[in-house]
Order: C-alpha cells, then structure tokens, then sequence
C-alpha cells in the first residue's frame, strides 16, 4: 500500500481514538488494581480475500495512551491529550510500555468476540478494526522435540577483518576468475546493452547550469541541490554500467574476432590448398595488422589473450566471458593454472553459471547479438527453484527433486517470513518489546542489542552493521549460493560460490511462523516469553536446504532487527565451492531415523551398532 495513504490512514485511526476517547469516563473493571494503566492500541490492515498465511496484515497505527490519572470517575478528558505516542513508520512497531513487555498474543486475539473492548457495549464496537492486545500467559506443550533444529544461543561468530590484497596486478588464478564471475552474476549491475545505450533520461545537459567546467576543473555550482545529487547519482551509475557493458561487449567481440581469424585461414585453404597453413595465417595477420593499424608485435600480444578468451568461452560459455570482470585478462595474459584441468573446471561451471545468469539477469543475452549469437533464456524463475550438479550435468527443477517423496511438493520462495494468522492473529511472535517506557524508547529508535548503533529501516537512518547485507540496507541482493545435489547421500544440499569470512551473515532462517507443528523439519524459536516455530515446509528461502554437519562451516544465531527476533544463518568462515553446513543439534537428530552422512572423524551420530 502506498505509505502517503497509510499516513493518512494512520492519521484517521487516531483521530478517531482521541475523538472517541475524549470525554469518555473511563469506568473498565480492568483497570482497578492497575498501578499505572496504558492502553495500547494497535490497528492493522490486512486484504481477507486473500488465503491464509497468504498476506500478511501492515500494521498501520502503533499508539499508546498512559490511563494514570484518567481511572474513574472522569468527566472531561483533552481531546489531544490521550495519544502520546505513535510509530514512525507504519510497518514498525515500537513496544508502547514495559507493562506490555508480557503480552503474547495467541490467535483467539484475532475474532471480535474474545474481545474484551466488545464486552463493554455497542459504543466501544464502533472502533471497528482495533483490537487491544490481551495479557495471556502463553504455555508450550514441549513434550514433542523432534525433528526441531535448535539455535546456537552462543554469539555468533565474531568477524575476522579481512586484509586487503596489496598486490592488485597479480596474475589471477583460476579459483579467483570464478570467484569474480559468481560475484558479477550476484552483483547488481545492469548488464543488458538496451537499457544502457537505447533509453538515457539523464544527461550531462540535465545537469547543465549545476555543473560547469572550468578549464580542467569540474566545478559543481552553489546552486547544487539533491536534486541535482540525485541526478548526478544516476548520471554516474549509467555511465560505470555502459562502461561494465562495453568491456563484456569488447570481450565477446575479442573472443568472436579470434574465431573469425581461424575461419579467414580455413577459407584461404580451401581456396589455395597449395599454398602451406603457415603463409596463409601470415597473409590473414598481416591484413588484420593493416586494417587495425597495429604493429605485428602489438597484434601478436593482444591475439595471445584473445586466444584465451575464446579459450574461456568454448569451456564456460558466453556467460563466462560476459560476467568475468577484470580477472580475466590477467588469467589470460599470465596464463597461471590455465590449463586442461581449468578448461575441465570451467565446463563443469558452465549450465550453473547459466541458471544464475538467466534468473538474476534475465535479459542478459541481448548482448549476445553483437556477436551474432542468439539463444533464449533456458532457466526461469528464482536462482533457487534450480538444483545443479557439480559434475555439469544440466540443472534440474527443484521440484523434480523431491517428486518421488512428495507428488504434491511446492516450495514458493520468499524473502521475509509469512505470519501464520491462524495461530498469531495479527501479533508477530517474535517481537521482543523492550523496557522501560515507551515514550523513551520510542524517541530513542531502535538500538541494536550487539552493536549498539541505531537501526532503521532506511539506509540513510540506519548505523547498525552487523549484518548489512540482510538488514538495514536498500535492498537484499540474492546470496551468491546454489542449491545442488549432494555426492553422498543427504539429498541436495546448499554450496558457497563465493568465500564467507567469519561472522559475515548469509542469510535469515525465513518460512511460515508457526507453532505446534510436529514431526516435520522446524526451526524453534524463542523470544523469552513466546515461543513460536518457523516452518519452511511449503514457503521458505535457500536456509531450508543447508544439511547438517558435526564440524559446520555456519550457525543459525538470533539477531534482533527493530525489537523482532530473527534467525541468521551466519558463516564461520567458509572457502568457494564447499558445502554449507550447520549443527542442528541433539533434538533434530533424536527424531530422525537415519545415519548422518557429514563424514567428519567427529561426528555423533553415525548410529553404528
Ligand atoms: C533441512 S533438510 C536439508 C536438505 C535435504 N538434504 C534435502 O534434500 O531436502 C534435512 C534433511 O536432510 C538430510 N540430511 C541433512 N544432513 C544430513 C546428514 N549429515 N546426514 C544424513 N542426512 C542428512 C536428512 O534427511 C534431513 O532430514
């Protein structure tokens, strides 16, 4: 919904409470014995045409009205008095007082009839939607503990300051090539030429009047404004992304020219097959060092790394070449590892790199057509709806996978996890309120538990960095991992591309949070006062693949991003191309009738008799 109408939205709701409330007496049974009342108030807007567990309700108005001072009798109450607080942002929630810091709500909360405001006549009903949040004490049948993965409630991994490379001319070998390839595939680059080069709403002139040159000075005029930042901002961003395009395009037309040349002598062969290969590839060289205006030397050099493109390109394919960054002329030019073993390699990573190609740049192929090559997109979808093969067999759908287990699987990905309204109404389980007041906490903002910083939803606002590619940032990028099919017996399971250093967070546990669910794979999650369960049964993301390991590379660890409770899998250091893997513990393994497969010397639960 668009936030201007949810702001007024919000504003309406608490005009309608002040209205309501002013010049009420307020004569609730509830509040006798109560040392410092507060009604907390709290409204949501949800679609009910949709599914269960579908959509999930926005909460709209977060307010809280401390009662002190207004218990019975009262005759008159200022109509701006009672609202003392209200969230910034209509999707946070700000915990309203510590009073409240109990209160769980189970899904009872959700019908109008258990409400008490009902009980208290048809002018209360009037309110409509808001429902007053009940104190219950929650209790957890925790006699059934199978098959539930359990956190790690030590901290997480502290993380390990990676040190910068000092040599950035080093020959590249070939482990840092596909390193750079997975980083550009996940990276957010525009890679398709038409979006570059055809539509250009921002040019130098747009800025013209804000930036002017002064001899061989950029001067940015007084009158700059964020206008013009903004617009400099997407002038810059055109410009680095034509340049990214035009070295994939002069790559792929390097590669292409090399395979041209072989065709010229070929053609000159067949002609005069009585002239020797060796003085039609000179007569071919020659003419090429005429048309480019080169040297031989210089000629003979660049076709040295052209080779070695092409090289790459019959091995990886166009996807290879396209995604590789500045990686590959030093892999080409030093020639270090670049050997059959490489080659072999490459092959392999071909039909992987294509389905990340393909689902995160859909329309990278474009680019193809300069050099005369056309091909439709093979795989569709998200990254993640595809299981590969290390030995480079083509993908499979992820639902073929488990076809044999399951005739009805169907996994949706998401990306955040879906409220199960049946069990919690419109309450998060995993919302943490926080002491002590809620007019203080609620101008204090958030503050993150580990770091200490402030955190927000908007980049701008937010200093908390703990873990920066999941939370506060503009957008969560798709992780460089891949689901694909085990070697040894556990099924598929999930492999870093690219290397994780230590306490770097690879992303959050997310599914439908639940509770009771029994004899299936679930995530146990605690707030302290609310237990709740995250199941990834039918809606989850790439967390629900990662097999168990007695000596894991990650941990599951519990993070608190504006006062809700969240799970992130975060890495303990792991290098490209190994397994992710995490301990899931004695409870899981107590209701799982199988052998673990992790192949560790440590392992404890090999179940041999
Ligand atoms: C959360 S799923 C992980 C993904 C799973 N391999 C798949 O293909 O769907 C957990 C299941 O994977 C298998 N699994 C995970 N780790 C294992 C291990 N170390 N040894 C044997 N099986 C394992 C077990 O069947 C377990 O119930």
């Amino acid at each position: 919904m668009d936030p201007v109408k949810i702001d007024a939205l919000e504003e309406c709701i608490a005009r309608a409470i002040r209205n309501h409330l002013s010049g009420e007496t307020l004569d609730w049974p509830q509040l006798v014995g109560l040392d410092r009342p507060v009604l907390r108030v709290e409204a949501f807007l949800e679609d009910a045409g949709q599914g269960v567990g579908s959509s999930r309700a926005r909460r709209v108005a977060s307010r809280s009205l401390d009662l002190s001072g207004m218990v019975t009798p009262i005759s008159s109450q200022s109509p701006t008095s009672p609202l003392e607080h209200e969230t910034s942002h209509p999707s946070q929630h700000i915990p309203e007082t510590g009073d409240s810091a109990g209160e769980s709500s189970t899904h009872d909360d959700n019908t109008a009839s258990h409400n008490p405001a009902d009980s208290e006549g048809s002018r209360r009903r009037g309110i409509g939607g808001l429902r007053i949040s009940q104190s219950q004490a929650y209790q957890e049948d925790m006699s059934e503990h199978q098959r539930r993965m359990a956190l790690d409630n030590r901290t997480f991994p502290k993380r390990r300051k990676i040190v910068p490379e000092k040599l950035v001319f080093q020959p590249s070998t070939l482990d840092k090539l596909i390193v750079g390839i997975w980083e550009q595939i996940h990276g957010t680059l525009n890679l398709d030429p038409q979006a570059i080069f055809e539509q250009s709403p921002v040019t130098p002139a747009a800025l013209h009047g804000h930036i002017e040159t002064t001899g061989n000075q950029l001067d940015i005029a007084p009158s700059m404004t964020n206008n013009t930042f903004n617009s400099m901002n997407i002038f810059c961003r055109k410009v680095t992304q034509a340049s990214r395009v035009s070295r994939s395009i002069e790559i792929i037309v390097q590669a292409r020219w090399t395979e041209f040349f072989d065709e010229q002598v070929q053609l000159r062969m067949t002609e005069t097959p009585q002239i020797s290969a060796a003085k039609h590839r000179k007569a071919v060289f020659m003419e090429a060092c005429q048309d480019f205006g080169w040297s031989e030397k210089e000629l003979r050099n660049k076709m040295a790394i052209w080779k070695g493109y092409k090289e790459v390109k019959d091995a990886a394919g166009w996807v290879g070449l396209i995604f590789t960054g500045m990686g590959i002329y030093r892999f080409c030019k030093y020639r270090v590892e670049f050997n059959k073993d490489a080659m072999r390699r490459l092959q392999n990573l071909r039909k992987r790199l294509e389905v990340g190609a393909d689902t995160l740049h859909p329309n990278w192929r474009r680019i193809l057509s300069i050099v005369g090559v056309s091909c439709q997109n093979e795989y569709t979808g998200h990254p993640h709806d595809w299981v590969v093969f290390e030995d480079g067999r083509d993908p499979v759908s992820l639902r073929s996978t488990y076809l044999d287990q399951d005739a009805y699987f169907d996994f949706e990905q998401i990306e955040e996890s879906v409220i199960d309204e049946r069990v919690w109404g419109c309450e998060d389980p995993r919302w943490i309120p926080q002491p002590p007041n809620a007019v203080v906490r609620a101008q204090a903002g958030y503050n993150c538990a580990v770091c200490g910083e402030q955190q927000s939803d908007d980049p701008r606002q937010n200093a908390c960095s703990c873990f920066p590619r999941l939370f506060g940032c503009l957008k969560r990028v798709s992780p460089p991992v891949q689901i694909y099919r085990t070697c040894n017996g556990k099924n598929n399971g999930l492999q870093a591309l690219v290397p994780f250093e230590r306490g770097a967070a690879i992303g959050e546990f997310v599914g439908l949070i639940t509770k009771g669910v029994r004899h299936l794979d679930v995530m146990d999650g605690a707030t302290g006062t609310t237990n709740y369960q995250i199941w990834q049964g039918r809606q989850g993301n790439f967390t629900r693949f990662i097999n168990h390991s007695c000596l894991p590379n990650s941990q599951f660890s519990h993070f608190t991003w504006l006062d809700t409770q969240r799970i992130v899998l975060v890495s303990k250091g792991i290098e490209a191309g190994t397994e992710i893997t995490v301990d899931y513990g004695d409870k899981y393994w107590a209701g799982l009738d199988k052998k673990c497969l992790c192949g560790e010397s440590c392992c404890r639960y090999k179940r041999e008799k």
